[in-house]
């Protein structure tokens, strides 16, 4: 059969035949952040700390978002995607406008197989008109929301409130486990550039050449994903590079540290690859929340996690500018390579 080849991966990053599936990437029950028993959320302070350090990644459970808005907004998304392409594409994105629908995202310059459909929390919400560092120009951006089907918009809503709720109190906890104030970092995100991300990925003809999303690391500061029962996300495993599945467990969230929070803990913490294999049989729906801060912020390591023996691993970079230019990368091949959080950091 007849491929694009722009969705063909080089050897070295195809799918291996055979799956790894850890049963140790942590899963974090939440309940104590409703009681008031301070040694069960020291307990789970801990567990946090160890699970981003080790992992990067983990999934919690009584998580709090209400199921009943959660499944809502999966089966508005399925309906949306169910829809024509010209349907699809009357909310489709473009160059200057990144939210609404697409089907051509590339990650690190292949092909993804997938479609999706973005959402600005905030509406509008303010980027950087260019990745150019000398264009100061900020524009403003509207979701592009479908009339169909109906229940999308007020789907969409809902689900943002819930799923931010459960952003800040991780971000809390996370400030307990770097030893933090636990309200160190909620000032970055009274204003926030956060986005919910609808990954529907079609089954796939070529589960051996191609991959749902290529290897990457998420540019925010946290990404709470839900997905559904298919599976297929992997997580490069940091202590021997292998990629490990994340089993799909029922009503639980995936949570990774993004690239913000690896510069903010001066790599105490860090944001960790993952891909997801593309399925040959069944179609897989995901929700990404993008949790980042306005696009004016400064990222660099907390002062209070720096001193002479631990000094800062990272220049500071402007947010903004650094979503601008993945954006750029994403939206279509470029010939030169993608920007990434290293291009930061201080070499030693
Ligand atoms: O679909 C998934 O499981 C992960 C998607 C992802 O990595 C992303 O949207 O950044
Ligand atoms: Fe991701």
């Amino acid at each position: 059969m007849e491929v694009d080849p722009a969705f063909i991966q080089d050897i070295e990053h195809r799918p291996k035949p055979t799956i790894v599936e850890a049963e140790d990437i942590p899963v974090i029950d939440l309940s104590a952040t409703n009681s008031s028993d301070l040694r069960a959320i020291a307990a789970l302070v801990a567990q946090i700390g160890s699970a981003c350090k080790d992992w990067g990644f983990f999934q919690v459970i009584n998580h709090g978002v209400r199921l009943d808005v959660l499944r809502n907004m999966e089966t508005a998304a399925r309906k949306f995607f169910a829809q024509s392409k010209e349907e699809k594409k009357k909310v489709g994105r473009d160059e200057v406008n990144p939210l609404g629908y697409y089907d051509t995202e590339h990650t690190k310059n292949v092909r993804d197989w997938k479609e999706n459909f973005d959402f600005s929390v905030n509406e509008p919400v303010l980027v950087p008109a260019s990745h150019e560092p000398d264009d100061k120009e900020v524009i403003e951006l509207l979701n592009r929301l479908p009339e169909s089907p109906p229940e999308f918009r007020g789907a969409c809503k809902e689900y943002a409130q819930e799923v931010e709720k459960l952003s800040k109190k991780l971000l809390q906890l996370i400030c307990l486990s770097l030893g933090l104030p636990w309200n160190r970092l909620n000032g970055y995100f009274e204003d926030q550039m956060s986005f919910v991300r609808f990954n529907h990925y079609p089954p796939c003809p070529v589960p051996h050449l191609a991959l749902g999303v290529g290897r990457h690391k998420d540019i925010s500061a946290l990404t709470i994903l839900a997905q559904d029962d298919v599976g297929g996300l992997e997580v490069k495993r940091k202590t021997d590079g292998e990629w490990i599945r994340v089993k799909p467990t029922p009503d639980a969230y995936i949570i990774n540290v993004g690239d913000i929070l690896q510069v903010w803990s001066n790599e105490k913490y860090e944001s960790v690859e993952h891909r997801v294999v593309a399925n040959p049989a069944k179609d897989r729906l995901s929700i990404a929340f993008f949790f980042n801060p306005p696009h004016y912020t400064t990222v660099e390591p907390l002062e209070e996690l720096i001193n002479e023996q631990n000094p800062s691993k990272y220049n500071p970079y402007n947010w903004g500018k650094f979503f601008a230019s993945k954006r750029r990368s994403n939206f279509k091949k470029l010939d030169v390579e993608n920007i990434q959080v290293a291009h930061f950091r201080v070499s030693e």
